[in-house]
């Protein structure tokens, strides 16, 4: 699936623009001419909600009342168009093919994007939360029962911390009641656990092929589960279980705290990477994302990268972009430094561009 053309109107800064695109686009211009709000339109196009988790309303361009984006999508030879029409009261309408489509998971078409902007980097640098919601929105999206357990597993510990707030002496010191929580706890996080290390150990290879094809080397990258129960992955459910509950005892709070740590050649990334081997680990990451979702979708992502090149020395720059795994997208302020071969087979896109 490829995005061939878009139109803009009244998005971000875009007043009224139409863009032509190749496999290979690169979007080029001077610092804050719209190159970023090109990918956001073509993700907001793809997934139907900004990037980043800003109010929807601000893509309308300041000075108009609403927003229309369309876009023509190439798969296999057909053409598919679709439009998202947004007005500043909150009014959102979505047409494919010219018809209205009422819920977005009513649409058949699910086009997959891989977007990278340097907010991305907290994925490596950030807070243990940003790699819990990576994952687990990564193994909901291909274990649907996953996302199913993590809700009720959210649902019952709200309900045992209401339980425990609970100033009402009937049932502050209610035990039994909190044990039947507990069990509950138990029996959805042993789960959880148990797909979380699946996951990864089907993850890690991907990960490992990216970051090698990217950084022409063969460091070896490890994903480690951090968590008291994390040793238990090749066991039974059952052993899993008895392991979380002599953990809860000693005060283990569940999967909702646990983390997730990089490691290249034996020492932890966050701490000891350059800046240069965290971007590309981070890019080996969301890769390997859209490379496991293509396995289970069967259809190829489109690649969203903004700002990637900071940081990446010239051979990083061209093993990145010579992937065709997808089509791909990058912005940069010059094209100076982009490998020549990829600039010989690039559709260039200068902004500002005559509308
Ligand atoms: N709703 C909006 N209406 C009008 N302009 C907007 C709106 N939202 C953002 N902008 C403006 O769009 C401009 C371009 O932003 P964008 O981030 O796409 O630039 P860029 O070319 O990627 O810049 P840089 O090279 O600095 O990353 C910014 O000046 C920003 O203030």
């Amino acid at each position: 699936m490829k995005i061939v053309e878009l139109r803009l109107c009244n998005f971000r800064n875009f007043k009224e623009q139409q863009f032509f695109f190749g496999d290979i686009n690169v979007i080029f211009g001077k610092n804050a001419q719209g190159k970023t709000n090109i990918l956001e339109a073509i993700y907001y196009l793809c997934n139907f909600r900004p990037v980043k988790t800003t109010k929807e309303i601000e893509i309308i361009n300041f000075d108009s009342d609403f927003s229309y984006i369309k876009g023509i999508f190439e798969d296999n030879g057909d053409l598919i168009d679709r439009e998202i029409y947004l007005t500043r009261d909150g009014t959102k309408k979505i047409k494919e093919m010219g018809f209205e489509i009422k819920k977005v998971k009513d649409i058949s078409n699910r086009i997959r994007t891989i977007f990278f902007s340097p907010d991305n980097l907290s994925l490596v640098k950030g807070s243990p939360s940003v790699r819990r919601r990576f994952f687990d929105s990564l193994i909901s999206e291909i274990k649907p029962a996953y996302y199913n357990y993590l809700k009720d597993y959210f649902r019952v510990l709200m309900q045992k911390n209401k339980l425990i707030k609970n100033k009402d002496a009937k049932f502050f010191y209610n035990r039994e009641l909190i044990e039947v929580f507990n069990d509950k706890i138990i029996d959805f996080s042993s789960v959880i656990v148990k797909m979380r290390l699946a996951f990864l150990k089907k993850f890690i290879p991907f990960v490992n092929e990216f970051y090698a094809d990217f950084s022409g080397n063969d460091t070896l990258i490890d994903l480690k589960y951090n968590s008291p129960i994390a040793e238990v992955g090749e066991f039974s459910i059952d052993e899993i279980k008895l392991k979380m509950k002599e953990e809860i005892k000693r005060g283990y709070q569940g999967p909702h705290t646990d983390d997730y740590i990089f490691l290249s050649g034996g020492r932890e990334v966050k701490r000891y990477g350059s800046q240069g081997e965290i971007r590309t680990l981070v890019l080996s990451m969301i890769f390997s994302r859209g490379k496991i979702i293509y396995e289970y979708a069967g259809k190829m992502p489109i690649i969203l990268l903004d700002d990637v090149l900071y940081e990446l020395d010239y051979n990083r720059r061209q093993n990145l972009l010579k992937n065709d795994y997808g089509q791909l997208f990058i912005t940069a302020t010059d094209i100076k430094n982009l490998p020549g071969e990829i600039l010989k087979r690039a559709s260039l896109i200068g902004l500002p561009k005559e509308g």
